[in-house]
């Protein structure tokens, strides 16, 4: 593969003029200083990276609200393109022919407004890689000539407004996938590499079905019900939500199930963190290799300034998309919502069609196993006589005193609408005098407190960075959808209150209580969650769940408890990280990824609200995280 070279000689005219007529038309606003005047000096503009022979090898323009249109037969012309990143932009219109980009390896155009549908001319890019078409307009089907791309290793689709069905893709490759959000139907093809992917990542598709998204075909049911992996009806096999966790973390209930095919997926899970694993690690190897003069000039500890340029980095995007998204997600979420209908029974209350799986009366004769008492109230595991697993919360009536039953159901009729594929759904809540029930889908593998502190049957250990970057992002994307698209809070954001599901998604339970219970007690747990600002008497705040998040952030980092982290970070945090997770036998972590992270944790932690990031500007930061592995799997060095 050529070198890139951000300084060679000039590049060929035609490379600049292609940019310039790109700039012309995409870029009505001038943010972009191209000019016919400074074309000798093509290879300094903004974004571009030449290679040795002088043709522009990388393009990325990102967070620049870019608001044109990206015109046919401007950047096609750029043949040498390895890298071309337009993403988090305003662009609109259609994607235009790619034909001529023949090198191109990694395509980011997501997070736009792009229309129309997937060019055909994509499925020519045989040494593509990398294609990021998620948070757009696309809409038609997703071309079956994607599956003819055998170089693919990431592919996400997701929020769009693609139709029709899933092509059975099957690139051994394919890594990182996701075409959740979108108007999807049919059976979701079962080849060996789309079986490798959760529900999750297919989820929110009105009308997807078979097995991997555990649906039966042809049954045409209510969304909501039949996805869910633990209201099953009884013609499904219900077990699926226990079942899962008996491999792994069995802790709760301590159930054992020795299904081969639940072996398998472990396998596969396990398997494919071992991939990317490796994928990632030799890709940060060869980083460090590169960049050892740079990191010899780094200092070991971040300063208040560079985490807040970091934070402002992230913030010039996030801003426009801030807005910008939070009302493409409120269409979202008003259009899950209109499938989400109240049904009572007696005074249980159900959301979303769970009413013909079970009854109050079921619900009463449920068997329950105590699975721990709050906060809050006592949580029970109930296995319904017809096999539907559920997770029962029987709120403390007495520290509910204060809240009407009047101010309780409208606050339950706010929540229970909620629908993240991070986020345990509440499915229905009870009100009688006396007792108050919220029923939640029962998540299956425990908590995230348990997989990183251990438990009865599991061991205690620091989660390799890859699986914190995961959990990390899973919950802070849960947590941002409460902040943004419905302006709640969590108010008690910690390891217990976040669940693993079926597919070891982290999912957050707990959420949205605060408000009710007037004086929450502490518990000698929640408290080193609690923001600095935050008195007893205090609402949370979206700034004191960012804080939380902090703290389970280095929580996942050090395997320090939150009551074990000191109250005052000390001078050299990525030390301290470092030696926390050695002494609780984490092991070695990579050096970027360790640093890059506790820098996250840090900005999050800050002592100012004000200083702190928002959720979404930390998804952004962790996806930087993330996405600088795989542009460096396509050989490119990010500065
Ligand atoms: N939906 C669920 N599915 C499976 N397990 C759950 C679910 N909700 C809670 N649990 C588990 O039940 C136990 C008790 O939870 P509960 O929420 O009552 O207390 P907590 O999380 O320890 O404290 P707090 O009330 O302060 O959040 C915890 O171990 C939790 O992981």
């Amino acid at each position: 593969m050529a070198a890139l070279n951000s300084n060679p000689s000039s590049p060929p005219q035609d490379d600049g003029v292609s940019l310039l007529a790109f700039k012309s038309e995409a870029d009505p606003s001038n943010k972009l200083g191209y000019s016919v005047d400074k074309s000798s000096a093509v290879c300094k503009w903004q974004g571009v990276q030449c290679q040795i022979d002088g043709k522009v090898g990388r393009l990325v323009l990102e967070n620049l609200n870019l608001a044109g249109v990206f015109a046919a037969n401007t950047l096609s012309r750029l043949d040498q393109l390895r890298v071309l990143s337009l993403r988090n932009n305003s662009l609109t219109g259609p994607i235009p022919d790619l034909a001529g980009l023949v090198n191109l390896k990694a395509l980011f155009l997501d997070h736009n407004y792009f229309s129309g549908g997937i060019p055909s001319s994509i499925s020519t890019l045989h040494r593509l890689r990398t294609l990021d078409l998620s948070y757009n307009k696309l809409s038609g089907v997703i071309p079956v000539e994607l599956s003819d791309l055998d170089r693919l290793n990431y592919l996400r689709l997701d929020s769009n407004r693609f139709s029709g069905s899933i092509p059975p893709l099957n690139q051994s490759s394919l890594q990182i996938f996701n075409v959740s959000i979108n108007f999807l139907t049919g059976p979701v093809p079962v080849t060996p590499t789309l079986s490798r992917f959760g529900p999750a990542l297919f989820s929110i598709n009105p009308r997807l079905c078979g097995k991997i998204v555990r649906t039966e075909c042809g049954s045409g049911g209510p969304f909501f019900g039949k996805n869910s992996t633990t209201n099953q009806p009884s013609s499904s096999p219900p077990v699926v939500a226990s079942g899962q966790s008996a491999q792994v973390q069995p802790e709760i209930g301590g159930f054992t199930n020795s299904n081969s095919t639940k072996q398998k997926r472990l396998g596969l899970i396990v398997g494919f963190s071992a991939g990317l694993f490796l994928l990632v690690t030799s890709v940060l190897c060869i980083i460090m290799l590169i960049k050892t003069s740079e990191k010899k000039k780094r200092k070991s500890t971040v300063t208040k300034r560079e985490m807040m340029e970091m934070a402002e980095a992230a913030d010039a995007a996030a801003e426009v998309m801030r807005m910008e998204d939070a009302n493409e997600l409120e269409k979202k979420v008003r259009k899950l919502h209109q499938g989400i209908a109240l049904k009572k029974s007696g005074n249980l209350v159900f959301y979303t069609g769970e009413s013909q799986l079970y009854t109050v009366e079921q619900l009463m004769r449920a068997s329950a196993e105590l699975l721990g008492s709050g906060s809050v109230g006592t949580t029970y595991k109930a296995l319904l006589d017809n096999g539907v697993i559920l997770c029962v919360k029987r709120l403390d009536a007495s520290r509910l005193a204060g809240t009407t039953n009047e101010a309780f159901q409208r606050h339950m009729e706010v929540v229970g609408t909620l629908r993240h594929p991070n986020v345990v759904a509440l499915r229905a809540y009870f009100q009688a005098k006396e007792e108050k029930l919220l029923v939640y889908d029962y998540q299956p593998n425990g908590s995230l407190f348990s997989l990183v502190h251990g438990s009865k049957s599991t061991m205690a250990k620091p989660l390799h960075w890859t699986s914190c970057l995961k959990i990390a992002e899973d919950v802070a994307q849960g947590v941002s959808y409460l902040h943004q698209a419905c302006s709640l809070v969590h108010g008690n954001l910690k390891s217990s209150n976040v669940l693993l599901g079926s597919d070891f998604e982290a999912c957050l339970s707990d959420y949205c209580l605060s408000s009710l219970f007037h004086h929450l007690p502490d518990d000698g747990d929640g408290d080193p969650y609690k923001a600095p600002e935050t008195g007893t008497d205090d609402e949370p705040t979206t700034k004191s769940d960012v804080y939380s998040f902090g703290v389970l952030l280095f929580e996942l980092l050090t395997g320090k408890s939150a009551s074990e982290q000191p109250d005052l970070l000390p001078d050299d945090v990525v030390k301290w990280v470092r030696s926390s997770r050695d002494s609780n036998g984490g092991g070695g972590m990579a050096e970027k990824p360790l640093e890059m992270i506790t820098e996250v944790a840090i900005a999050c932690t800050v002592r100012s609200p004000e200083l702190r990031p928002t959720m979404w500007q930390v998804i952004k930061m962790l996806q930087e995280i993330k996405e600088a592995a795989i542009m460096e799997d396509c050989g490119i060095v990010t500065s």
